[in-house]
């Protein structure tokens, strides 16, 4: 429908406008398909490139070398740019991408004053007067000469361009690159590789990029080092910024707009300031790329969404917030989520042997042991700062040990990424919740499907698989919801709904996953009573499904009520493991308890379960 609109407009434009708008029309589209690949790129990776003048660079050389020394025709040509220049971004992606934020951004700078700098010295190249007589593409017999032939030429190109892009913002892969924008660390538990994805992104984007160089070389017919240079990088930047970051329509408005706002400027500025030459047309965005990031941080589309949402009306009718969450009322022995091929009950899953954890002075966790099988429920617990969060960030793959070895289901995890320990059948909830807050509470459950959907940035950009897994993704993740009473919830925005039911969000978005072995930080927290009974009965089935389950929990007489066996950590060091009766009555566990604030309720708990 959005293609439809933007491919009526742009096919409109011919009709009523002169040949010198046109001509702007042709730059327009040409950059839109540049500032395209760094919308996704910012949007769905999160990712600044100060360099996207760089691949159009190469995308430009290449064909204008392939076309003039070689003389290959536009169409092979073009192919081999863009996949040159994939690969170049592969090259530089690998490397550059273990940046973040800025310093990612400064690096792509670098990169664009580097293809700058090669262009000017290779003779090959041209030097500075760089490659000239590329000629117009012809085809059937017809050469592409005037602006609206070329324009029309572009039109396609362009919405092929936007029909991918749109197809991979809303496939599985756009969804989990979305959730490594919101938290990163939750999303690669839920198997999510961000860096595998980001370097994807970023080469798809430098295949935008240079899709659009090989279109400006042909038109231009010459190509030299300026486009290569960080004035059009920064122009990409802007289109990409005004139209809306992320948002595949605001580049090609945006792309308009600053291609029109270029010819006024250009037309204006020798009548304000005599003699003025093209910085001050550089200051002139600068100024405006300022303005909008403070004023319309969400570019045109901002406005745009803005608006469709006053016309909609009200936002979707949320469920009652005060009401407690209330899950079937089934036995605690009916196993959930058991399938074939869970590893039968008591078969060993986690190995944690002397994992060790020291922050400069202070040692957060010294040589902790702990095995877990399927089946079982266990519990850590401690005082405040005693290491259970360092033990499960380190289990986890999100903190690397100082020592010891973790190994889950076979495979050795420790110090690698969360989502290795996700592929190796287990996933993990947060003490600080880490809902993706961009999403809605169904988009949450869906991104832990991801291990168990599979289209990829490919399939995902052809649809061609991809929408009968979104489907069958979509249904099973409703079916979860409801299992935890969201069920109504799952259309209204994860942040909009109170902490409790996060929580929950969490808890189930976890379960998507389908884990054998699930960790649980403070589960209960923020949950009501009634809530907590209906969770504790909801751990008890999935345990009696088959699942493994280690949780960390404050609320120590839930916790003796709910697991089979407890591991008590005190500074660190395990200084209890055993079932809960045992645990109930160690006297270094009471003292360890009572050794706190007296009127820690936790203290409390285990004194007064100790106490004969
Ligand atoms: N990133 C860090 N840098 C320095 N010290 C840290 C870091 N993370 C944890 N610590 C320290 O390690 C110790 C254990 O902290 P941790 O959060 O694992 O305890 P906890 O048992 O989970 O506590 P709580 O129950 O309060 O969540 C504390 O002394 C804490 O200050």
């Amino acid at each position: 429908m959005g293609i439809a609109v933007v491919a009526l407009l742009m096919l409109a434009l011919p009709l009523i406008a002169s040949s010198s708008v046109i001509n702007v029309g042709v730059y327009a589209l040409i950059y839109a398909l540049a500032a395209l690949g760094l919308s996704l790129l910012m949007g769905l990776a999160g990712q600044v490139s100060l360099g996207q003048a760089g691949f159009f660079a190469i995308g430009a050389y290449t064909q204008a070398v392939l076309v003039t020394k070689y003389e290959w025709s536009g169409l092979p040509a073009s192919v081999l740019a863009v996949a040159v220049t994939m690969l170049a971004a592969l090259l530089v992606g690998l490397p550059l991408l273990r940046l973040r934020g800025h310093y990612l951004a400064l690096a792509t700078l670098g990169f664009g004053v580097i293809v700058t700098v090669l262009a000017t010295e290779s003779d090959f190249l041209g030097a500075t007067s760089g490659i000239y007589g590329i000629t117009k593409p012809e085809m059937n017999g017809r050469t592409y000469n005037s602006p609206t032939e070329y324009y029309l030429l572009l039109v396609p190109v362009v919405l092929l361009g936007l029909w991918l892009a749109r197809n991979i913002v809303e496939s599985r892969i756009g969804r989990a690159l979305g959730a490594v924008n919101d938290s990163e660390v939750a999303a690669e538990s839920l198997g999510v590789d961000a860096f595998r994805l980001r370097v994807q992104v970023f080469v798809l984007s430098a295949a935008y990029a240079s899709v659009a160089g090989t279109a400006f070389a042909h038109w231009l017919g010459v190509i030299n080092p300026n486009a290569a240079n960080f004035p059009l990088s920064v122009k990409f930047l802007l289109m990409a910024v005004l139209g809306g970051v992320g948002s595949v329509y605001g580049a090609v408005v945006g792309a308009f707009a600053v291609e029109g706002l270029d010819d006024g400027l250009r037309r204006l500025i020798p009548e304000l300031l005599p003699g003025a030459v093209g910085e001050v047309q550089l200051i002139g965005f600068g100024i405006l790329l300022t303005t909008i990031m403070i004023f319309l941080p969400g570019g045109l589309h901002q406005l745009w969404t803005g608006a469709r949402r006053r016309m909609a009306g009200s936002a979707p009718e949320p469920g009652d917030d005060e009401e407690e969450i209330h899950l079937e009322p089934v036995a605690d022995d009916v196993p959930l989520l058991a399938r074939e091929g869970r590893p039968a009950a008591g078969t060993p899953l986690l190995e944690v042997r002397g994992l060790t954890k020291r922050f400069g002075g202070v040692t957060a966790v010294d040589d902790f042991d702990l095995t877990v099988s399927a089946g079982e429920i266990v519990a850590l617990i401690g005082p405040n700062g005693a290491g259970k969060t360092t033990a499960f960030n380190m289990i986890s793959g999100a903190v690397t040990p100082t020592a010891g070895e973790v190994t889950m289901a076979g495979t050795r995890v420790e110090g690698r990424k969360p989502h290795v320990f996700a592929r190796a059948g287990a996933t993990r909830t947060f003490q600080n919740l880490q809902i993706f807050t961009s999403a809605t509470v169904l988009g949450n459950v869906m991104v832990g499907r991801h291990l168990r959907s599979r289209s990829g940035m490919l399939g995902a950009a052809l649809v061609l698989p991809a929408r009968r897994e979104e489907r069958a993704v979509e249904e099973s993740a409703r079916e979860l919801l409801d299992l935890l009473g969201l069920g109504e919830d799952a259309d209204r925005l994860a942040a909009d709904l109170p902490f409790g039911r996060q929580r929950l969000v969490e808890i189930a978005r976890a379960l998507a996953l389908d884990p054998d072995l699930l960790l649980l930080d403070e589960p209960m927290a923020g949950l009501s009573g009634t809530e907590r009974r209906e969770l504790a009965r909801l751990l008890r089935r999935l345990r009696a499904g088959g699942m493994a389950i280690v949780l960390v929990e404050h609320d120590v007489e839930a916790v003796l009520a709910l697991a089979d066996r407890v591991a008590v950590l005190e500074d660190g060091v395990r200084i209890a493991l055993g079932t809960p009766d045992e645990v109930r009555h160690d006297p270094a566990v009471v003292a360890a308890y009572l050794g706190v604030e007296p009127e820690d309720g936790a203290a409390a708990a285990v004194a007064e379960a100790g106490a004969p």
